[in-house]
């Protein structure tokens, strides 16, 4: 059947127009004038898409994405905003795949932008192309390419592990797109996003009945990727519950849907993902051993953004373009001293991070070419953390010309005696007013410490 459309706005002339649009397109599309509606809805079947409008009479169309996205993962969202909206929209959507229109926009634009979603929306056989390109030169991420291609001929488990934002997810769908289950559906589920309630029902579908609520037969994600590939992101959130579910399906090789009596097999490559230390939480009990060792069969590690330097330059002028591409803007690209004090910066977001800072400068950017007063004020100065971040040294500068100013004597001694009693107090406060501990921290005696405390 023909993709629905729906789409959400209290205005009624855009409803109207893309109504129109859609259907001298012989599309599908169903509008929408507020959340409860569109929700009430959903009870008979998802869309395939949905464009909705951030800002809805009385009620956030945020929040409303939001919830849409937690009860269905992968539904592809376009995001209407206004113009001088755009950044802090980027901004708010910040972590989902979201694709965005500007206000007003042309109905070219409209199609286009659709036909990606469509595209790119699960279980379509065409997702790879541009916006799948893995990009790194540097040694580290060269390591991880060359492991991608080793490990993407067989079915065995792999767990990506790094950071939030390093690329985990492409990883996994580098490691589908390069196996001979290519041609069947990759399907990603992130665990920690979903009601532990619903998880189960997610991975394994339901029948009619199954639980208050469950109106008609739904097939779990298992079934969606048969074939192909089942991505389990943040595996480390799983319900020790479920975790025994899985560890049998993975054993067996088959299972029942929620109220089911009919076996099903399943023929799919499982590949976990986790920002968090998977044997620190085996050490804890929060994670079956079992069920790691059958996950960890190969550990990929994806590396954080500030340990593969050299690869922010390639990154921004990728993320640049495909800004340009994406919001329709001519193209753009970013200045050696952009580029010199971005690969400064500490990316505790890693590469999602990035991509959104580029995103933003693309569309508010006045200009071709993107400099440093471009930037959003918080990545103007350096940040704490990082290895650029030097405001402390400065605070302290600017202090001791005042007093060499002043004419007072003894610097030395009262900046040395400053210093120590806030590493002292800082340390034990952070230690909860351990002092052994804080002083092992610090790397120094108690006597040391106590010292310091005094003085
Ligand atoms: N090497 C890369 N080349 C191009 N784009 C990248 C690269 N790494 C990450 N990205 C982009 O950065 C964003 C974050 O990547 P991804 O979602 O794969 O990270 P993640 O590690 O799975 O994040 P999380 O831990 O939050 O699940 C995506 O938009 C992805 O396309």
């Amino acid at each position: 059947m023909a993709d629905e459309i729906w789409i959400i706005d209290d205005d009624p002339a855009i409803r109207y127009v893309l109504e129109e649009y859609f259907d001298s397109q012989q599309m599908r599309a169903r509008s929408f004038s507020d959340g409860a509606s569109l929700e009430a809805a959903l009870e008979e079947g998802p869309p395939d898409l949905v464009i909705a409008d951030v800002r809805l009479d009385g009620e956030s169309g945020l929040d409303l994405m939001q919830r849409l996205r937690e009860r269905l993962e992968d539904l592809p969202v376009i995001v209407m905003t206004a113009y001088s909206d755009l950044d802090s929209a980027v901004r708010a959507f910040r972590g989902g795949a979201f694709e965005f229109l500007a206000k007003p926009f042309d109905l070219d634009e409209v199609g286009r932008l659709v036909a990606k979603a469509l595209r790119r929306a699960p279980g379509r056989a065409d997702t790879a192309g541009k916006e799948e390109e893995l990009i790194g030169a540097s040694p580290a991420f060269q390591h991880l390419v060359r492991m991608i291609g080793r490990l993407s001929a067989s079915d065995v488990p792999v767990l990506i592990t790094g950071e939030t934002g390093t690329g985990k997810e492409l990883v996994a769908r580098a490691l589908h797109r390069h196996s001979p289950r290519a041609s069947k559906p990759f399907v990603a589920i992130n665990t920690a996003a979903i009601p532990e309630d619903l998880l189960e029902s997610e991975l394994f579908g339901h029948e009619k009945g199954a639980f208050t609520g469950a109106e008609g037969r739904r097939p779990g994600r298992f079934e969606q990727a048969e074939g192909g590939t089942l991505f389990l992101d943040e595996i480390g959130d799983m319900p020790l519950k479920l975790q025994t579910r899985l560890l049998r399906v993975l054993a067996e090789g088959e299972y029942y849907r929620l109220g089911g009596h009919d076996l099903i097999r399943t023929d799919v490559r499982v590949l976990t993902a986790t920002h968090r230390d998977l044997g620190e939480l085996v050490r804890k009990g929060r994670f079956r051993a079992d069920l790691y060792h059958r996950l960890k069969v190969i550990e990929l590690k994806v590396p954080p953004l500030r340990d593969r330097r050299e690869d922010i330059p390639a990154l921004t002028d990728h993320f640049l373009r495909q800004a340009a591409r994406e919001f329709n803007l001519p193209e753009r690209s970013a200045d050696e001293s952009l580029i010199g004090h971005l690969a400064a910066l500490p990316w505790p977001g890693n590469v999602r991070e990035l991509r959104h800072l580029c995103q933003s400068m693309a569309a508010l950017a006045p200009g071709e070419v993107i400099g440093i007063d471009d930037l959003p004020d918080e990545y103007r100065e350096s940040r704490p953390g990082g290895d650029a971040d030097r405001s402390w040294t400065r605070g302290m500068e600017s202090e001791l010309r005042r007093r060499l100013a002043g004419n007072e004597d003894d610097l030395h001694a009262r900046f040395q005696a400053q210093f120590e009693t806030t590493l002292a107090r800082t340390a034990v406060a952070a230690c909860d007013g351990n002092q052994s501990e804080a002083a092992r921290r610090l790397g120094i005696s108690r006597n040391t410490l106590a010292r310091m405390l005094k003085s």
